[in-house]
């Protein structure tokens, strides 16, 4: 192949290997080596080295003048890529070896400007350790202006482009301000004073610095904080696999992903970006699983490719209230170089591809993501908030890999238009909960137990999904597992455990019997609900000292193990605590406003309108760090607030619905008139059932001829759980009566069995039957089963893509069975296999109004095909039945063609990517043949010849009333299908 065809057809992965370390170097290094053989000219370079333009843009630039200049210049680029690749040194500088003789000299004099060219790599690699020496140099001998050498100096440049813009300079200069730069350089080789072996001191800094951090970070990450106030618990011991998937479809990537996928090139959907988001719900693992990277990068375990990590916490940082440059948050808040800062951070802008950024909980920084403040300069000045937005734009140190985590409600489209991929957390999966309760518990027999017991409470099981709940369920197994009747349901259960289950400990021989704390320690209660309401409403998670002393939180409340010592990296910063989990600041804040009498009438209106509390009579006294922080961005606290503290504070006001059920309502009673409690669980129930009505409302009215369908808009799976938390059949009813839709849908809505014991708790009470769909979530077996109790109110139930195998079916169908109402049912995309025909073998035979069975992309054979084609001979009512990409060969095709002679009510049959083969499609003939109610028969890729396709055209002579055959992608030539086209018009190729 012709080198010019090479870089023509191979373009997608030179631009990859050009451009996916972010960096310009590589582009930038590869014109250089082609200026300094004379193969671009000084035009070429300026068309090529746009400023301000995209690095892919440059590079394709690049691409395109080598290629229009041919064959050669083909050559010589693709053996420049390849000096530049990263496992090639840059050559070090070297004169010619005539330059020594002062006659040669001379007579190169007129050439000074052309050696600058023709030296450019070496040059360029030598310069940028002495920029400031040779700038000092060209100003004293007046070559250069002051003003010249600050446009070179310019911060946003890394050392290398500095070197290049120098050269440039002196290019324009003329001759002599070339020679006197050649022979500085000289002079400085020479003596050794041209900082080439400064990269040598560089190095040694630079690992010392690399070791500290590594050491730190390990230090830092091999605890589990959750487990300070019981025990202490390695990360290693404990840590378990959460279900990890991309946010977008990927075409080649089916399934989970791993850890490694994160900083991975899978799933990237905008090559110009470098931060990737991990999304996942409070407590699904978010923290859990930097931590777990951290200690991975520090043990050289993993992230190999990153030579230094730097982990920052948004909740820390919401406690920076001074502006910063880059420099000073990277070294202040990760870690402090003990020497040679400088060279340890022009590293950094020079190698921006070997560095790793790492920022947790994005959605708890004070202000939402916006893209309004630019800053491309290092050592500029700037709110922590705004370094932090322009290194995810990129526009700050562009190049270094980011990884951010959030709550997905925190999620805005700006941050979206910004992101590398979206992979999202969906907490433990089932193996991952059996995983992780065998690694809490030592003792195997234990272990099994829980298990066990968890298997007979699947509202329980669906909870331990969530990683922070089973690492509760996994603590309190006594106190939540084997209690029979009223055995815990809500999320406020289990919460309420904990609490008790940490007093308990705390007090271990004051009572034998259970401890009834609200009572006991009431007033500790107080105190710490008091500090979380505080911090929720500020949005303030780490508090200091002083704000602790507000609250008036003593020693003892110190000891009973709610709140932590921050973790911090940090050199520069006092003791900090933390709640054991933001989640457990969210409970004693719902604690707080059902039992406090401090609290005005308005806060659980405000809470529930997720309205900033700022107006609160509280937030007067409200902590010193947030409070100065206020005085010096309030305007854009106040525009930003309501976005980003949602999650927290949707998460407190499902707690108070909860804390405020029937069922807990004895709990406040000893400390607060039952008057009090009465009127707050009243206006509870008001702000959901108001909050409800205004989602349904929001319902566009269908277009004519359409049925009337509601997507949930966020919002209403919180409104739906919090309405489960109260346990408040009335309040189910009294919203779902008003709710008239024929088609409810949840697609991509973290539906996961929690969620679905949420929705199945108030659809129930529905008065019209729905078609429900959920497709894109994480149902499971469990949610599925967490399903049934509204299955008799579902029409239709689409579950594509959720995880659901055989087990799960096996239930559902055998409820759904005895429903009336139910006659669709599609599950393209899950897990299942031929042992659940079976089941779908009895539906079809026992419910003779069912409609539309759809299986596509499953793991059916032959054997299953055959199960379904028992169902399907007696049938009556079948219209659709989809059993795309699975894999059930001719003798399946078969089996189903023989079922079907005769069935007068399959319209549509889809058989499509099961390799049939053509023996399959002349068994499939008999059916279109004969069948009078098919119209459309999809057989594309299933390796059919000429052979069955005549079968097909021969049946179809027989039969109007069948519309198409879709064949595209079979064994046939051409030409075959060019003939067999003209001959049936309705064969589809
Ligand atoms: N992969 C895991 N292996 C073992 N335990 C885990 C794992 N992930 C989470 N946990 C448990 O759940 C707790 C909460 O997890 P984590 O703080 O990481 O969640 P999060 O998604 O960051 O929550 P939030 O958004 O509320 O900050 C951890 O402290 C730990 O006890």
């Amino acid at each position: 192949m012709r080198v010019q065809d090479l870089v023509l057809n191979q373009r997608t992965e030179i631009l990859r290997v050009l451009c996916s370390s972010g960096s310009a170097e590589p582009v930038e290094h590869v014109t250089d080596i082609l200026l300094s053989q004379g193969e671009l000219t000084w035009e070429d370079y300026q068309s090529i080295h746009v400023s301000g333009r995209p690095l892919y843009t440059n590079a394709r630039q690049l691409l395109d003048v080598v290629y229009l200049k041919g064959e050669s210049s083909c050559g010589l680029f693709l053996e420049a890529l390849k000096k530049v690749l990263p496992e090639e040194q840059p050559a070090g500088f070297s004169f010619p070896d005539h330059w020594s003789d002062p006659e040669v000299r001379e007579e190169c004099q007129n050439t000074f400007c052309q050696t600058l060219l023709t030296q450019r790599p070496s040059l360029v690699s030598t310069l940028q350790h002495c920029v400031d020496g040779a700038l000092e140099a060209l100003l004293t001998s007046a070559h250069f202006t002051s003003a010249d050498c600050e446009g070179i100096r310019l911060p946003l440049r890394t050392p290398s482009q500095q070197a290049r813009c120098l050269l440039d300079h002196v290019r324009a200069k003329g001759e002599a301000a070339a020679k006197f730069l050649l022979e500085y350089i000289q002079q400085g080789e020479e003596s050794g004073s041209i900082l080439n072996k400064k990269t040598q001191t560089v190095s040694r800094e630079f690992l010392k610095f690399q070791k500290k951090l590594r050491s730190s970070l390990s230090a830092q990450s091999c605890f589990l904080s959750t487990y300070g106030g019981t025990s202490h618990m390695s990360l290693d011991d404990i840590y378990t696999d959460g279900q990890l998937e991309l946010a977008e479809v990927c075409p080649d990537v089916h399934g989970p992903i791993g850890l490694k996928d994160i900083t991975g090139e899978v799933g990237t959907i905008n090559e110009e970006a470098d931060t990737v988001l991990v999304s996942g719900e409070a407590g699904s693992g978010k923290s859990t699983l930097l931590q777990r990277l951290h200690l991975l990068w520090a043990r050289e375990a993993a992230l190999l490719e990153y030579l230094l990590l730097f982990p920052f916490s948004c909740r820390r940082l919401n406690t920076e209230l001074s502006e910063l440059s880059f420099k000073e948050l990277l070294f202040q808040h990760c870690c402090w170089p003990d020497r040679d800062q400088d060279e340890i951070f022009d590293f950094i802008q020079d190698h921006p591809h070997l560095i790793l950024f790492t920022f947790d909980g994005l959605d708890e920084l004070k202000q939402s993501f916006s893209d309004e403040h630019r800053l491309c300069c290092p050592t500029q000045r700037a709110p922590v908030h705004v370094l932090l937005f322009n290194l995810i734009q990129g526009s700050l140190l562009k190049g270094v890999r980011k990884v951010v985590t959030s709550r997905p409600g925190a999620v805005t489209p700006v941050l979206k238009k910004n992101l590398r991929k979206e992979v999202l957390l969906k907490g433990f999966s089932p193996s991952g909960i059996d995983c992780f309760v065998r690694k809490h518990h030592s003792d195997p027999t234990v272990a099994a137990k829980v298990l066990q017991s968890l298997h007979t409470n699947t509202t329980l099981l669906g909870l331990c999904h969530s990683p922070v709940l089973c690492w509760i369920v996994s603590c309190c197994h006594k106190e939540l597992l084997g209690c029979g009747e009223g055995s815990p349901q809500t999320i406020t259960d289990v919460y309420l455990t904990i609490v008790e289950h940490f007093f308990q400990h705390h007090s271990p021989l004051r009572s034998t019997g259970k401890i009834s704390w609200h009572r006991e320690y009431l007033d500790p209660v107080l105190r710490l609900g008091q500090l979380a309401f505080k911090g929720i409403v500020s949005t303030c998670y780490i508090f200091s000292d002083k704000d602790l002393d507000t609250c008036a939180i003593t020693k003892e409340d110190l000891s009973l193990g709610f709140l932590i010592q921050s973790k911090d990296l940090s050199v520069f910063r006092s003791k900090c605590y933390e709640f054991l989990h933001v989640t457990m600041q969210c409970f004693f804040a719902a604690v707080y406003v059902v039992v406090s009498k401090d609290l005005d009438r308005s806060t659980i209106p405000k809470l529930f309108e997720l309205k900033n509390l700022k107006e609160t009579s509280l937030r007067t006294a409200c902590f010193s760090a947030c409070l100065l922080y206020q005085q010096v961005d309030e305007r854009s606290l106040d525009k930003d607030a309501t976005a980003v503290e949602t999650p927290n504070l949707q998460m407190t006001a499902t707690f108070a619905s909860g804390l405020l059920s029937q069922r807990h309502r004895s709990l406040w009673l000893h400390c607060c008139p039952a008057t009090a409690i009465d009127r707050k669980t009243r206006q509870v129930s008001k702000c959901l059932s108001k909050g409800m009505q205004k989602h349904f409302k929001s319902i566009p009215q269908p277009v004519a001829g359409e049925k009337k369908s509601m997507h949930a808009m966020p919002g209403f799976v919180w409104l739906i759980k919090c309405i489960y938390e109260m346990q408040e059949c009335s309040i189910a009813k009294d919203a779902m009566s008003k709710l008239e839709v024929d088609h409810l849908k949840l697609t991509y809505c973290n539906i996961g069995p929690v969620e679905c014991t949420a929705l199945a708790f108030v659809l129930q009470h529905l008065n019209n039957p729905v078609g429900l769909q959920l497709d894109n979530n994480t149902v499971g077996d469990v949610g599925v089963e967490q399903l049934l109790p509204c299955m008799h109110i579902c029409h239709s139930l689409y579950l594509r893509n959720n995880n659901i195998t055989d087990e799960g079916i096996h239930k559902l169908i055998a409820k759904s069975i005895q429903c009336d109402n139910f006659h669709k049912i599609a599950l393209f995309n899950n897990r299942l296999t031929d042992a659940c025909t079976q089941d779908f073998s009895l539906l079809l035979k026992t419910k003779q109004d069912f409609i539309s069975l759809r299986l596509g992309n499953n793991n059916i054979t032959a054997e299953g095909a055959k199960q379904l084609a028992e169902g399907l001979r007696v049938n009556k009512s079948l219209k659709f039945l989809g059993l795309w990409g699975n894999s059930i060969g001719d003798a399946g095709a078969e089996a189903l063609a023989s079922a079907l002679e005769g069935n007068t009510t399959l319209v549509w049959l889809s058989l499509v990517g099961n390799g049939i083969g053509s023996a399959g499609a002349c068994a499939l003939s008999k059916v279109v043949k004969n069948n009078v109610s098919l119209e459309e028969l999809w057989l594309t890729e299933n390796c059919i010849t000429r052979m069955g396709v005549e079968c097909l055209i021969e049946a179809l002579q027989h039969n109007a009333n069948v519309k198409s055959i879709w064949l595209r992608n079979n064994d046939l030539r051409l030409e075959e299908v060019e003939e067999m086209a003209q001959r049936e018009s309705r064969l589809l190729f």
